[in-house]
């Protein structure tokens, strides 16, 4: 199946990423939010991404102009009527996202295929609550979508051969990486990587040593780009919670138990670098 236009549900972090590298990938994309000033917000963060491309030449105005052209707003799940593909990038929550795809199930074209951002919940319950289970898939960007390579393509239970390869196949189209992973809590990407947060979280809670000190530990000592106290900053603590409590509920091992520090910072409203202050503080 030719894919022209796609929706992406949710212009926050994730959604307003996506729909820029598909945007420049030259598909014509429907960003959809639920209230005009979250598209706004989303689609300034776009707009900055490419301007900055300009300045380092990487790109012409006349291309950013382009890109920018291929963006519409929605703020009505209805637009999906005539999608190739939608994929849903809003909040980490059970509930919403089965709600979401019900919907979608109904007004979608026949062809169509829901694909889901998610971070960690079983793409099989998702695609349980449509009556086209087999037309339904995890695709799952890596934060920043613009830089990072990596796709996780998940198959649900019912996820057709088809499908799968569209959706791969798109993936390159993107510039990405594919990578295909079965439908268990947190994939890989982040079963391996929440729990070495979520321990970052209790060395932090433990006074084993300072937030510096952690993340100094971890940059320093084992290169990686960011600390994990950072990082967590930086993907929503919000998120970081929903995920530890689908892997603690999925896998049933209280390895994967929250620490209860991080429900303490998502509690206070405090859920990273979205909202001015996480385990650090930023200026907007
Ligand atoms: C939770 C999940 O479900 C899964 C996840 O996504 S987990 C999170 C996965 N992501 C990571 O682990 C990111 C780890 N961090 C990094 O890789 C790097 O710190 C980073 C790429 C974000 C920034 O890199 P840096 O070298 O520290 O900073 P900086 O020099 O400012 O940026 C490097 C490049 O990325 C670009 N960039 C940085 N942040 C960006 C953003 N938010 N959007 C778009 N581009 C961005 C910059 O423009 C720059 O590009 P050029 O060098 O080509 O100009
Ligand atoms: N953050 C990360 O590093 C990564 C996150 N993900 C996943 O991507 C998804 C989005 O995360 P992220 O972008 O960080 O979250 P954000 O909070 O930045 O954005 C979510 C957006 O979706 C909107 N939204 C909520 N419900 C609906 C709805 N019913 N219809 C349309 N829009 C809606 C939100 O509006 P409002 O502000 O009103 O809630 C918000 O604008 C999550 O499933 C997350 O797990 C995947 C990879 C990495």
């Amino acid at each position: 199946m030719a894919i022209q236009k796609v929706m992406v549900i949710g212009a926050g972090q994730m959604g307003s990423g996506i729909a820029q590298v598909c945007a420049q990938a030259g598909y014509e994309v429907i960003l959809n939010d639920m209230k005009d000033e979250f598209f706004e917000r989303g689609l300034n963060t776009i707009t900055k991404n490419l301007a900055r491309d300009v300045e380092k030449g990487r790109k012409t105005e006349e291309e950013k102009s382009a890109v920018l052209a291929r963006i519409t707003k929605s703020l009505t799940i209805e637009d999906a009527k005539d999608a190739d593909i939608i994929i849903e990038a809003a909040v980490e929550n059970m509930d919403i996202k089965q709600s979401i795809f019900k919907q979608l199930d109904e007004i979608a074209p026949k062809h169509a295929i829901l694909a889901t951002n998610t971070s960690s919940l079983p793409i099989t319950e998702i695609a349980a609550v449509t009556k086209r289970p087999e037309q339904v898939i995890g695709m799952h960007f890596m934060n920043p979508v613009p830089v990072m390579k990596l796709v996780e393509i998940i198959r649900g239970l019912a996820t057709a051969d088809k499908v799968y390869e569209t959706v791969a196949e798109m993936t390159k189209q993107l510039g990405k990486t594919g990578v295909e992973v079965n439908d268990f809590p947190g994939f890989i990407s982040n079963r391996i990587l929440l729990p070495m947060i979520n321990e970052a979280i209790y060395a932090l809670y433990e006074g084993v040593a300072s937030k510096e000190a952690i993340d100094d530990v971890m940059k320093m000592g084992m290169n990686h780009p960011m600390g994990p106290l950072t990082l967590a900053d930086f993907i929503g603590l919000d998120t970081c919670l929903s995920i530890m409590e689908i892997l603690h509920e999925g896998l049933g091992d209280s390895k994967y138990r929250p620490c209860p520090l991080l429900r303490k910072y998502v509690a206070a409203g405090w859920l990273g670098k979205k909202s001015g202050r996480g385990f650090y503080i930023y200026e907007s």
